[in-house]
């Protein structure tokens, strides 16, 4: 047989196992790892896995030599806040001196301020920015993410960011999946009359779902924004009009968020770093998926993390991911969150490339088209600078990615000797 594009001497060769379901407990703690191997890949699509001792017997058009690297699918990013104006730079020096996060968007700053640079920004500015921020999510090994709406709190702006997301989605060849977060703060001028602002973003689910701008819905519960009441009103809606739906639940406060994104079937839990232990009895009941961010928690300078092993141990599925956004965690680093993943949640190796690939992929309705690499799947994946799937948590804080893959299409690649101008 001959093929379009040929990788030899893999080292290691990590093919998460696919599911109807997220992978959960002791599933999560199984890694499919093919050592010395090859894969070959025809119009865009994984067309042969195999060993690499028979690579002499297998034609290509194209023959890439891993040299003994470690390959995976391409990662997976399943919350993001990608599309924003501004950057709040100027927070760090409050949060030096202690003032909480919730306390900042009291006073009119964090989340606020970023609607106010949202507003204020053009389309396209928006579009040129959040390109350049998935520019560097992709470099680092994400093909498949997810954004949020939820900077703009009004019609006009919230539709905008929208907009944006969908024109990201049709210039760039990788998986982008949308979620309105229209109840992501109480705008000012609604303060007091939260019911009223609820009901505008109610209202905005038809214009949303007529123009197919998200495929999912988010809200903040939590002290100070919205309750667990206002959630569950805003969640039914949302199934009522057939989106899908997500939760950004006990973050900071333990309001019972995780308990409410079971009872709606949420496909995704995400933050619980403050989850009750009864919401994460419900949690392992379910298939909703918990995603945890422990690069907000680290970035917000907590001591307390997701408790991602009781989640795991329990029979729950985890997925992680950046949370990248311009407030609580500033890096489109999804490797730096692994290794986070390893030394804050005490998670294992497998457990954490199951959490960034097939798992990420389900919380985000995505595990027909990522989050691993079967024969007739898309070729998404990533050759990394590392001998092991161990390596990259261990390593931690740079990228590792040697080359990225989209549908057998290179999007990124480490060029050696540009840029050094040492000898
Ligand atoms: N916690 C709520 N929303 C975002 C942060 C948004 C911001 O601070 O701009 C999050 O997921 O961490
Ligand atoms: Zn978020």
């Amino acid at each position: 047989m001959h093929y379009d594009k040929l990788i030899i001497n893999i080292g290691q060769l990590i093919l998460p196992q696919a599911a109807s379901t997220p992978l959960k407990g002791e599933a999560m703690k199984q890694l499919n790892v093919k050592e010395d191997a090859a894969i070959a890949i025809q119009d865009g699509k994984v067309a042969w896995i195999g060993s690499n001792t028979e690579k002499d017997s297998v034609k290509a058009d194209e023959v890439i030599d891993a040299r003994g690297r470690l390959v995976s699918p391409g990662l997976v990013d399943p919350h993001t806040h990608l599309v924003h104006g501004g950057s709040r730079e100027k927070e760090m020096s409050l949060k030096q001196q202690g003032v909480p996060y919730l306390d900042i968007l009291k006073n009119g700053g964090g989340i606020l301020a970023t609607v106010e640079a949202t507003r204020s920004a053009s389309e396209d500015e928006l579009y040129q920015k959040a390109s350049s921020h998935l520019e560097r999510m992709v470099s680092h090994g994400v093909t498949t993410l997810e954004g949020k709406s939820g900077y703009g709190l009004d019609t006009e702006t919230e539709l905008k960011q929208l907009r944006v997301m969908k024109l990201l989605k049709e210039t760039y060849p990788i998986n982008l999946v949308s979620t309105f977060l229209g109840p992501h703060a109480v705008p000012p001028f609604f303060k007091g009359n939260e019911t009223a602002f609820l009901d505008s973003m109610i209202l905005l689910l038809d214009t949303i779902k007529e123009q197919q701008l998200a495929d999912y819905t988010d809200i903040f519960c939590e002290e100070g924004v919205f309750t667990i009441e206002q959630a569950r009103r805003f969640m039914k809606e949302s199934r009522d009009r057939g989106f899908g739906v997500k939760i950004h639940a006990d973050e900071i406060v333990p309001l019972g968020g995780t308990e409410l994104a079971v009872e709606m079937e949420a496909i995704s839990a995400d933050h619980l770093v403050a989850a009750s232990n009864e919401g994460i009895q419900q949690l392992s009941e379910s298939d909703t998926v918990a995603v945890l961010l422990p690069g907000t928690t680290f970035y917000l300078g907590k001591d307390e993390y997701a408790r991602a092993r009781e989640m795991i141990e329990q029979g729950a599925a985890v997925a992680l991911a950046t949370d990248f956004n311009p407030g609580s965690n500033v890096t489109e680093n999804l490797q730096l969150i692994m290794s986070f993943a390893a030394l804050k949640l005490k998670m294992s190796p497998e457990e954490i490339w199951n959490a960034v690939t097939i798992n990420a992929a389900h919380a985000i309705g995505k595990a027909q088209e990522a989050g691993t690499l079967q024969e007739g799947d898309e070729a998404d994946l990533v050759i990394w600078e590392a001998p092991n799937y161990h390596y990259i948590p261990y390593h931690y804080g740079v990228n590792h990615t040697h080359i990225v893959m989209k549908s057998g299409q290179i999007l990124w690649e480490r060029k050696e000797g540009n840029a050094f101008y040492l000898s």
